[in-house]
């Protein structure tokens, strides 16, 4: 089931929610394409906030190709910086831009279905599109759903999702048009210059030699995999840079394109 082939899911990092400006930014960007008309959907991450946290709480994080190792005992801080602070920190900001929005994370609403990805990742998440009415309800109203990526699986465990995968999911959910927002401008070569347009082949051999890895590494494979499935190019780009936002609002390419072949 599909809301409006238009909608445009803008997933943002986590760096968002330590950036004052960047956030004023960008909300006031999502208020002006939602008063054309434009559906929005924001889903963010927090990996910044999660870590913070868990240091508060006397806690050590490893990462295993760029995903976050869940112990048990970690689930409630983990929630509470992704489905509490960051979304929240997020909504205020796009309230006070005039925003009418609706917080929530992928486990209302019956959006996804959710299962443990990996035993080895401990409550980590995997998830797929299942029922689109309730964001479709959400978005015939003008309002902005903000979706953090903790989902809920059929058991009732709480789940840890990468947020560039909760997007993903989404995208897939509405036939939506993908976006992914991160710190850096796009894709960078080995020089640090931004690689305009990239397909499969070259984003293997790019990660071959370890141009591409962690955070980026997650992202660009969540992209190809909509990218591929849908049929479009997803662009990866940066909330910091304002020019990628306005060109982004009128509908322009920005960042690097991820190229469905
Ligand atoms: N080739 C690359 N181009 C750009 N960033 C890269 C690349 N390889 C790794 N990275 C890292 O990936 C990060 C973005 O991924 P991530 O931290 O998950 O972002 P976000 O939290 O915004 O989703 C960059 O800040 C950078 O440190
Ligand atoms: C399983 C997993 O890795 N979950 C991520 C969820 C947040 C996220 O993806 O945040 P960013 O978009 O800011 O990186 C985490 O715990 O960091």
């Amino acid at each position: 089931m599909s809301v409006n082939k238009s909608t445009l899911v803008l997933k943002v990092g986590g760096a968002l929610m330590q950036c004052e400006m960047g956030m004023a930014r960008l909300m006031e960007t999502a208020a002006k394409m939602i008063a054309n008309g434009q559906p929005l959907i924001m889903v963010h991450g927090g990996g910044c906030l999660v870590e913070e946290q868990l240091t508060a709480n006397g806690m050590v994080t490893e990462k295993l190709d760029g995903l976050r190792v869940t112990p048990k005992e970690q689930v409630p801080v983990i929630v509470g910086a992704l489905a509490g602070t960051s979304n929240k920190i997020l909504q205020g900001a796009a309230i006070k831009a005039g925003v009418t929005c609706v917080g929530m994370s992928l486990g209302d609403g019956d959006m996804v279905s959710a299962k443990v990805k990996d035993p080895r990742l401990g409550f980590v998440g995997e998830v797929s599109p299942k029922n689109a009415t309730y964001l479709e309800f959400i978005l015939s109203q003008g309002w902005m759903p903000i979706v953090s990526s903790i989902a809920i699986d059929a058991a009732g465990q709480l789940l840890n999702v990468n947020a560039d995968q909760a997007a993903t999911v989404l995208a897939k959910l509405v036939d939506g048009k993908l976006v992914l927002l991160s710190d850096v401008s796009g894709v960078l070569d080995g020089k640090g210059q931004l690689i305009n347009s990239l397909n499969r082949a070259q984003v293997e051999e790019l990660t071959h030699i370890g141009v591409i890895e962690k955070g980026m590494k997650v992202k660009v494979e969540a992209a190809l995999e909509v990218a591929e499935s849908m049929g479009q190019p997803v662009q990866v780009a940066s909330w910091r840079h304002a020019e990628q936002l306005i060109a982004l609002s009128n509908g322009e390419a920005v960042g690097t394109q991820i190229q469905p072949d």
